[in-house]
């Protein structure tokens, strides 16, 4: 991409955000932290993208790049295809949404969405409009006379989303916003926000280290660690195909298992332990006596007493732990592998769980379902 001057016009031709080669680096106390490094990433408009990792993996300073909070050590970032190195946070046509909502406390509902269109000049009739048009959106509608502190924690967040919204910038930068909600609520409020976000069409770039959030809002994650993107996908493909061992490892459970190839073919390995167990696992460039690390999620894998069919990856083992959880029962059995593999295994049927602890049962999965972690070796 070719660099524009910045706070040129955007030319509209570019992705909502484009970070290239971006790399921040903070000097404190005579030690330097690379809170984000190498970054090249693409977020197209309309998009409802997450950057998803563990505390510390550099997503609130990635955000904060775009913002226009922080500028980069080397590298640039673009908005709409135009540079904006250098130009300030109040230039940038893009909103920040903080976890604390920072509403002005004195100000009723209405004024606190007005603000900004106040501020701007904006004709009295069309700030009416704009701000009743953003309430009944945000489904606040009758509460304008209403001042923060009567509001539910829900209903402070979704006047914050309105007050970010209501000016109608490109791109709304959400930093944990629902993280000060409890459990149902917060469930709720991501149900809003994605509908939201699809009623008002705009780029919303959302920062979490709540796995559950990212994969139910988003239409693509970008799981960081150590200020690098570990992987970019979808969420099916993030949870499905996960590419590392540590993406695997953050994003829900998943079993890492691994051994000597004993067979390998075009685009497949297997691992062999012996009488008790079988694991296909598609991949390329193995060869007999390689090692391979795969890894599987607890929902494919099947339970039971008898022998699975020959085409399944099977791996026989003993119960150490039943977990009843209403709709599934979670069971962890330590297996010929030398590693425990978790299984989640739906309640479809009322009655007995399918084995006890201390019980003897094959484990069985499609080999599909069976990702290679990383090459053979
Ligand atoms: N102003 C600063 N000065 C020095 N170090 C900083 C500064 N801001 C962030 N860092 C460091 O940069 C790294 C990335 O921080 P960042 O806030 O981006 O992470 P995060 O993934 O958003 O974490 P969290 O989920 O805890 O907010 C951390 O090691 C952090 O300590």
């Amino acid at each position: 991409m070719t660099s524009t001057p910045p706070g040129a016009p955007a030319d509209g031709a570019g992705p909502a955000i484009e970070f290239a080669g971006v790399e921040k680096t903070y000097h404190a106390r005579g030690e330097t932290v690379a809170a984000v490094r190498g970054l090249d990433l693409e977020i197209a408009r309309g998009e409802f993208f997450s950057l998803l990792g563990p505390s510390g993996c550099g997503k609130t300073t990635t955000l904060r790049l775009a913002g226009g909070f922080e500028e980069p050590t080397a590298g640039e970032v673009f908005l709409d295809g135009a540079s904006v190195t250098g130009v300030p946070a109040s230039r940038r046509d893009v909103n920040t949404v903080f976890q604390s909502y920072a509403l002005f406390p004195h100000m009723n509902v209405f004024d606190n969405v007005a603000f900004g269109l106040r501020r701007r000049g904006v004709p009295k009739g069309e700030v009416k409009a704009r701000v009743g048009g953003m309430l009944d959106l945000v489904d606040l509608a009758g509460r304008e006379r209403r001042r923060p502190a009567e509001l539910s924690g829900g209903q402070q967040q979704r006047v914050a989303l309105a007050r970010a919204l209501v000016n109608r910038p490109r791109a709304l930068l959400l930093d944990e916003p629902l993280a000060a909600l409890d459990l149902k609520l917060r469930q709720a409020m991501q149900v809003e926000l994605k509908r939201i976000q699809r009623e008002v069409g705009i780029t919303f770039v959302y920062v979490t280290h709540d796995q559950g959030e990212a994969l139910s809002m988003s239409d693509r994650v970008a799981v960081m660690d150590e200020g690098r993107v570990e992987q970019l996908g979808t969420p099916r493909e993030v949870y499905e195909r996960p590419a590392t061992r540590f993406v695997a490892g953050f994003i829900g459970t998943s079993n890492l298992l691994g051994g000597e190839i004993a067979e390998a073919g075009p685009g497949t390995a297997v691992i062999s332990y012996g009488p008790d167990g079988r694991i296909e696992v598609p991949v390329g460039g193995a060869a007999e006596g390689g090692k391979l690390e795969l890894t599987v999620r607890p929902e494919k894998i099947g339970i039971g007493r008898d022998r699975p069919a020959d085409g399944l990856c099977r791996i026989r083992g003993t119960v150490t732990e039943v977990v009843y959880l209403g709709t599934s029962t979670n069971y962890t059995v330590a297996t010929a592998a030398g590693k425990d593999v978790v299984v989640f295994s739906q309640n479809v049927t009322s009655g007995e769980d399918v084995a006890a602890r201390g019980d003897v049962v094959w484990l069985s999965w499609d080999p599909r379902h069976s990702y290679a972690l990383g090459e053979p070796r």
